[in-house]
């Protein structure tokens, strides 16, 4: 088990990182998610042990590690570190690059570098030199690289910016499907939705350097504990109770995502809105509208021309 207890950080007297505590078991997949600048890199840094710390420990097995002070060589062995500007050796082949990470001594050694190399769907590449390959290609091999050490803890930071979006889905699958066969713990910073709503089993909030939040990701997404939180999802409309039921005084906001908010024909509907803008998001619409001096995003299955006046219903307990 991997515990982050009580991890604080500066790299100069302000503390980027604040008071973080978690853990994680063998197999996971954590997802770590919060605006840039937040400390998400930070986190890894200090877990892969790059980084000395003078508040807090970072235990593995019970055992604490010691951080860059006591290795001349920084990072934990049994770790890999995927940073965003992944490094790879130009001039040698994809093969030669992952086999790097190899003992030449293991029988099985190509069959491994081929195996990796299916994983992140780059076998038709193995003899290629690596500075022919386009950003994306070169870290699909820089993901193939860190697994073939077969770390039991894998930290990633942004390990799909790279990717086109015809392939992404692709490569998630097959990543998080042959970590989990592995038993591998994986911690990803990530911006993107995908890699935390639909794979993570939980999902750390970093605003500020601290944890805002912290769950699996339908508790996240079902109950967010903020705006901040929500909007890492979706759209969020953070309104005054007030504003969508008048009976109502007291000095609350509700949040809403944008499919809690529906057209309605009702014009007894005291909720009149008038839409700005319609984007097109494939099944449907969100629709972009004045709510009462706040900007509200509800979706809807047509579009619907600017500056009409509509009324809308609220979905939600
Ligand atoms: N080497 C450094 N020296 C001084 N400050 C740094 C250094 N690296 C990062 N910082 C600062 O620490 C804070 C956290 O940075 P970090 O890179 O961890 O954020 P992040 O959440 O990973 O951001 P992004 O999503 O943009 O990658 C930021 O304010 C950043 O400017």
């Amino acid at each position: 088990m991997l515990k982050v207890d009580k991890v604080s950080f500066g790299y100069t007297l302000n503390e980027v990182i604040k008071n973080i505590s978690f853990k994680a078991n063998k197999g996971d997949y954590i997802a770590i998610v919060g605006e840039s600048g937040c400390g998400k890199s930070t986190l890894l840094e200090i877990i892969y042990g790059l980084l000395h710390i003078d508040k807090g420990a970072v235990y593995w097995n019970e055992n604490k590690l010691l951080g860059p002070n006591f290795y001349l060589i920084p990072g934990e062995e049994f770790m890999k570190y995927l940073p965003q500007d992944f490094d790879l050796m130009p001039y040698i082949t994809v093969e030669e690059n992952v086999g790097k990470n190899i003992s030449s001594l293991d029988p099985n050694k190509q069959n491994r570098i081929l195996e990796l190399l299916k994983v992140v769907d780059m076998t038709d590449f193995l003899k290629t030199k690596v500075k022919n390959l386009s950003g994306g290609q070169k870290q699909r091999i820089a993901i193939a690289k860190v697994l073939a050490k077969e770390p039991e803890v894998l930290l990633l930071d942004e390990p799909f910016s790279h990717i086109d979006n015809f392939r992404k889905n692709k490569l998630r699958r097959s990543l998080f499907k042959y970590l989990k066969s592995k038993n591998i713990l994986c911690i990803v910073a990530t911006h993107d939705t995908t890699d935390a709503l639909s794979f993570a089993d939980e999902i750390l909030v970093i605003r500020n350097g601290k944890v805002v939040a912290q769950g699996t990701p339908e508790q996240l997404y079902n109950q967010p504990k903020s705006a901040y939180v929500a909007s890492f999802f979706n759209e969020i409309n953070e309104l005054p109770l007030k504003l969508i039921d008048s009976k109502k005084t007291l000095n609350k906001t509700v949040l809403l995502y944008p499919n809690e908010i529906t057209l309605t024909s009702n014009s007894n509907s005291k909720l009149k809105a008038k839409v700005v803008n319609s984007y097109f998001k494939g099944n449907f619409y969100l629709i972009e509208a004045e709510f009462k001096d706040k900007t509200i995003f509800f979706e809807h299955s047509t579009k619907v021309n600017s500056n009409q006046e509509v009324f809308i219903k609220i979905n939600c307990n």
